[in-house]
């Protein structure tokens, strides 16, 4: 029976409600933003060409967002719309013949800005006080999350200067790439699934429910909106100058152009260059500058018609799957991989891209001989977003998921609620062997000289060693004879392995490889139990009762524990000598006492000698800065402080100490 239109355009409705609801709530889209327009555009078409369908709940018609009913919802004094996207400059032709007959003049011009992809946030102040801050929600009413917010540095409490009495700023909550890095190279150094992009971190990130957790993320915030009753400025760009001038984060990117093909220029200009950008950007956002302008044009039922977003495609490239093969982590984890046919993609050659797991196969149905479409985001690997199915062998295949480990044939599993699958041979699987091997003497953790990934191997396949510990009782005349080495090297290797026993005990707690014990988690478990045997003896409530400890990684500390072979493990690292305690030195002496105090140090000391004392603040938990400003909390003054540091102390009021004066601060 052929589909009736009605049945179409509901269908198209609720596949883009469920899209939206992936993407806002979860902030997890299955499918890209590419494919996500397309359908919308589908929709919007079928709906103008069939009027009598209209419903004014239609994915069209709005906001895409929700609240999520965690905080408490706020209503918006001023709605939050969307944008209208397109992707030609066709459409921003249509876009500038339809502004100019609504305003009858031809004297517009405009304001160009990026378009920052994340999380859009209206932030409200009261005599120059941040009051709130809403995430958009459904666009009538948002999330309050004022709390997580105020954990931004860049978004200023409280302001300084001409501001409006009472007005709205709107901008964008981004995760700059490089946080976004770092935070991933964390979390799979835990053996942790990475985050999959920067977007979607973000706008996860202001819903947490716990602000101390936000605030370790490194978020920042872009302005692009001022909303204000008696706004005193004339024109759009003028507004967003004069935030900048209060504090606020504008983009310097932002121009006015005075024509549209000035506007067309810019958007060629930054379709390559907002790659040195240090945070993503996924189009250009054109305004009309002219605040009286826009207030003429107002608004449709989802956006203005002062604006449009023009999108840059994402950098997308088709080519064949060659082969899909499995890697086995550290942690056991499987992994599919993409071998493609090498092709060309944002300015690298691309042979291999992740299918991230079972799930993901299925549901693109991607297939051996499959023509398939390669996109690269945010994330260093590439990752295939679709296949063209016009393209597909006669033949061809579903692919069948791998059952069995292809390292060890131990049959996998895969436990509730957990995307991938798991080789569970732990102790008997080559590639979680030697990678657990690899991980110990890697330079963040044992760091090892003369040893990588290769000679571990190697050791391995030679039955040297098939646990960490057997490192220490590898003998030069075990090494010389293999391939590739000789008396030089295998004289390193030992002396590498022998000065492994210097490294502090938080590394070593860092390269046992705990699941979701990463660098910083170990640093804190080391502090507070000060040896392996009381962490040995810790309880669930012992370890989530320590700072930034969660269920998740207390439990994984119990499950190492409890394992005999582990226990043996740790007795064997304990007698070659392998520090599990913290040295005297670095237990004497360390406190908390000057948590949160910034010092600088100026002059000539007797009691210490400048570098001790530095070291003495750090140990004590405070931090040395080199120059006085505003966050100096004191300055510890030796003979002959510089006169100028004296007086800048003066100006800020900044207490000037002794070396005494410090000593009774931390005795
Ligand atoms: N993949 C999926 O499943 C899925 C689902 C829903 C939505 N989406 C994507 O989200 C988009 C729709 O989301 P949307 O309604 O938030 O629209 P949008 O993201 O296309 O544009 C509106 C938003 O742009 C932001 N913005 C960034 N820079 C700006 C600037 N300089 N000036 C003004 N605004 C700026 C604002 O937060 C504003 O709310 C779609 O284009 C779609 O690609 C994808
Ligand atoms: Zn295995």
């Amino acid at each position: 029976m052929p589909v009736s239109i009605e049945q179409k355009i509901n269908e198209l409705r609720d596949e883009l409600r469920m899209h939206n609801y992936n993407y806002y709530v979860l902030d997890s889209p299955v499918i890209s933003d590419y494919e996500f327009d397309l359908k919308l555009k589908e929709l919007e078409k079928l709906e103008a060409e069939n009027p009598q369908f209209f419903d004014p709940n239609s994915p069209t018609q709005r906001v895409g967002g929700e609240i999520t009913k965690s905080f408490n919802t706020v209503v918006h004094k001023n709605r939050m719309y969307s944008l209208d996207n397109s992707y030609s400059k066709e459409d921003i032709l249509e876009w500038e013949k339809r502004i100019k007959k609504i305003l009858e003049t031809d004297n517009i011009q405009y304001s160009c800005e990026l378009k920052y992809d994340g999380a859009s946030i209206n932030l409200s102040y009261e005599n120059g006080i941040l009051v709130s801050a809403v995430t958009r929600g459904d666009g009538f009413q948002g999330d309050d999350v004022t709390t997580n917010i105020k954990t931004i540095k860049s978004i200023p409490l409280v302001l300084k200067g001409n501001f409006i009495k009472s007005f709205e700023i709107r901008g964008e909550i981004i995760l700059p790439l490089a946080g976004f890095n770092k935070m991933n190279t964390e979390r799979v150094e835990a053996g942790e699934d990475p985050y999959s992009n920067p977007r979607n971190t973000a706008s996860g990130s202001l819903k947490l429910q716990d602000s101390a957790e936000v605030s370790k993320r490194p978020l920042d915030c872009l302005l692009y909106h001022v909303l204000a009753t008696n706004n005193p400025n004339k024109t759009h760009f003028e507004a967003l100058e004069n935030a900048r001038q209060l504090g606020f984060k504008v983009p310097k990117t932002m121009e006015v152009c005075k024509t549209i093909d000035e506007v067309l220029m810019f958007i060629e200009k930054w379709d390559t260059k907002r790659f040195d950008l240090p945070y993503e950007t996924d189009g250009v956002v054109v305004k009309v500058n002219s605040l009286e302008q826009q207030d003429e044009l107002g608004y449709t039922a989802k956006a203005p018609r002062w604006a449009i977003a023009y999108k840059y495609k994402a950098e997308q490239e088709s080519t064949i799957l060659k082969e899909i093969t499995y890697q086995v982590g550290r942690t056991g984890a499987i992994t599919p991989v993409a071998n493609l046919e090498p092709v060309q993609l944002a300015g690298t050659i691309v042979k291999r891209a992740s299918l991230h797991n079972a799930d993901q196969i299925k549901k693109l149905d991607v297939r051996i001989g499959d023509t398939v479409f390669v996109e690269k985001g945010g994330e260093i690997i590439p990752k295939i977003v679709g296949v063209d199915l016009t393209k597909r062998p006669l033949n061809s295949q579903p692919t069948e998921y791998i059952t069995h480990c292809p390292d060890c044939n131990t049959e996998l599993i895969r436990n509730e609620g957990d995307a991938k699958h798991y080789c569970p041979n732990e102790y008997g699987c080559p590639t979680q062997i030697t990678g657990r091997i690899q991980h110990f003497i890697s330079r963040k953790a044992m760091n090892i000289d003369g040893l990588g990934a290769e000679t571990i191997e190697l050791l391995f396949k030679e039955g040297l060693i098939s646990n960490y510990a057997d490192l220490y009782e590898l003998t030069e005349a075990q090494i010389i004879p293999l391939e590739r080495m000789a008396e030089k090297s295998a004289q390193n290797i030992i002396a590498g392995i022998e000065k492994s026993k210097e490294i502090p005990f938080e590394k070593v707690l860092f390269a046992i490889g705990i699941r979701f014990v990463g660098e910083t988690v170990a640093k804190k478990l080391a502090k507070h139990y000060k040896n392996i045997d009381a962490l040995k003896k810790a309880t669930f409530d012992d370890l989530i009762n320590v700072d930034e400890i969660g269920e998740k990684i207390a439990q994984s500390v119990l499950d190492f524990f409890s394992n005999e072979i582990n226990i043996i493990l740790i007795e064997r690292l304990k007698n070659y000598g392998v520090q599990l305690e913290l040295s005297a030195e670095s237990q004497e002496g360390k406190t908390d006492k000057l948590q949160g105090e910034i010092f600088v140090v100026s002059g000539v000391f007797t009691i210490f000698n400048r570098n001790d004392l530095k070291k003495s603040i750090e140990d004590n938990g405070g931090k040395v800065a080199s120059s006085i400003s505003k966050k100096t909390s004191y300055i510890i003054a030796g003979d002959n402080m510089g006169p100028s540091k004296l007086q800048k102390a003066e100006t800020l009021g900044i207490p000037i100490i002794s070396e005494n004066d410090y000593l009774e601060m931390i005795n």
